[in-house]
């Protein structure tokens, strides 16, 4: 038996025995309706086991043919209000942090805007690429949508289409990415694949987010400044266990927004970095501001001269942001008030003048302190870290410091042999001196102490000379902190 069939994808030719005797009729109806009566007799002939096996057998042999489309659109331009479309935008860097634009065969589109550090390479219409994930593939193209088209688009509201707007200047059709999948793919495409388009876009721009720096002037906060601190956990001379363990804490929180929301508690964590002076606690905090890329709002609590003032600066914060409090042991005594600073001559005339005054209240108490860190004022902001830093652990209040307020201690201390050799590489790219003996000798077996900003001094002058000279500096300053000399102080870092 032998019969040709047309499907929506052409013609397809399957070989048999004998042709039927109805092959012999002329017209088509009759031809078909003659199947009809093959397949009503056989299904009245054959065993229903037998006709499932059959059919699976059928279907198996017609997969490769049967396996249809799926097409998503992605609109430029939002289909009530007419605005940019989110996820065209981030479908568009997609394809071009992921590489595709770039390997297409056909012409693409390099813009440079000049607030982007990269190049931006986009679709051209017509152009097709494929992508594979986790296995399963997909095709992204990009087309116009015409006018004449009854798409949404084109039913954006009068006067915009064509208009010079903020979104989508000058142009007189909107775009559209056409997304193409198997059937079959159509639910991973929707669950998983869309999800990871998504977050490789926010990704990246997360990556290139710009940070700032506000300080606080009383209760207000600074215009900000461009944070731009080079201090990252590579350049960060530390135990590597503690290192990874606080990594994987931030990486932690910042995927926990569900998490947070599910146990009722406010989308926050709060570190409390301690050690000697020159340990590397202000490079920790911009080293985890550069990896969350997260605002930093420094908060100088000498300035602030009541809690009402404190609650309206943690108010004014923004989400995604690190509070720091450096140096708290000095910023609050152990009563738990604030030191006594005298309130700047502006207070007292905003006072004269009857304004609500700063200062008619009590001092930042530790209560105050407390509840801003953790009260109920602290939810007007989510995805927020608080930091305190001191010298001096041990002078702090157990309140202010137990777990679920400071979430993780972080011990900041003196240069391990481990921690020295990385401030070596760093500074000077070297991994080996025959000094490094000495070195370790001194620092494990003799329990010598030098604070990794005393090292990266001496290091420091070494870049452009001597390693030599750098090391017997260092095994200087090692062998100064043995030294019984009351004059002696192994810290002089300034502090
Ligand atoms: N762990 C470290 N890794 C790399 N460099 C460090 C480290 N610690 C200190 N340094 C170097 O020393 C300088 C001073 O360090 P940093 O200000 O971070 O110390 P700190 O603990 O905050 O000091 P302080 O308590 O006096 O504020 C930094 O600019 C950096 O160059």
């Amino acid at each position: 038996m032998a019969f040709e069939m047309f499907t929506s994808r052409g013609k397809m030719g399957l070989a048999g025995g004998q042709r039927p005797s109805a092959m012999a009729l002329q017209d088509s109806s009759n031809y078909l309706l003659s199947w009809v009566g093959y397949i009503l007799l056989a299904r009245t002939l054959i065993p229903p086991e037998i006709q499932w096996v059959l059919k699976k057998i059928w279907a198996l042999i017609m997969r490769p043919y049967t396996c249809f489309f799926c097409i998503f659109h992605v609109y430029e331009r939002n289909v009530e209000s007419g605005r940019v479309n989110d996820l065209f935008k981030l479908v568009e860097l997609y394809l071009d942090i992921s590489g595709l634009c770039k390997e297409a065969d056909q012409v693409v589109l390099a813009t440079k805007h000049k607030k982007e550090k990269n190049i931006l390479y986009k679709l051209t219409g017509r152009q097709k690429v494929e992508d594979n994930y986790k296995g399963v593939k997909v095709w992204w193209s990009l087309s116009k949508v015409s006018n004449d088209d009854d798409s949404p688009q084109t039913r954006e509201p009068i006067g915009r289409r064509g208009k010079e707007t903020k979104e989508g200047k000058g142009r007189d059709k909107a775009a559209e990415f056409v997304l193409k999948m198997h059937k079959k793919d159509k639910q991973f495409v929707m669950t998983e694949y869309l999800d990871h388009v998504i977050a490789e876009a926010n990704e990246f721009k997360r990556q290139q987010k710009e940070l700032k720096l506000f300080a606080n002037q009383h209760t207000r906060w600074s215009k900000s400044y461009t944070f731009k601190h080079p201090s990252t956990f590579e350049t960060l001379a530390m135990d590597p266990e503690l290192k990874a363990a606080v990594k994987a804490d931030l990486d932690n929180f910042r995927k926990s927004e569900e998490y947070f929301r599910r146990v009722g508690r406010a989308w926050k964590r709060g570190y409390l970095l301690y050690g000697p002076p020159g340990t590397g606690k202000s490079s920790m905090i911009a080293a985890m501001a550069n990896y969350l890329k997260y605002d930093v709002y420094d908060l100088e609590l000498t300035q602030v001269y009541s809690n009402d003032g404190l609650k309206k600066l943690f108010r004014d914060t923004c989400s995604r942001s690190i509070v720091v409090i450096e140096d708290i042991d000095c910023s609050l005594n152990l009563a738990g008030k604030r030191k006594n600073t005298p309130p700047p001559p502006q207070d007292i005339r905003e006072l004269r003048r009857g304004r609500r005054s700063l200062i008619s209240q009590e001092n930042v108490t530790l209560s105050g302190l407390l509840n801003s860190v953790d009260g109920i004022w602290s939810c007007t902001t989510e995805e927020r870290i608080i930091i305190f830093t001191t010298n001096h652990v041990e002078k702090l209040d157990p309140a202010l410091i137990r777990p679920g307020r400071m979430d993780m201690r972080i011990h900041m201390s003196y240069c391990s042999f481990h921690s020295f050799k990385e401030l070596v590489r760093s500074y000077l790219s070297i991994d080996w001196h025959p000094d490094f003996d000495e070195i370790r000798r001194l620092m494990e077996e003799e329990h010598a102490l030098i604070t990794p900003a005393q090292v990266t001094e001496r290091l420091f002058e070494g870049v452009h000379g001597d390693p030599t000279a750098c090391m017997r500096a260092v095994i200087d300053a090692l062998r100064g902190s043995l030294n019984p000399n009351p004059n002696f102080c192994a810290d002089d870092s300034g502090n």
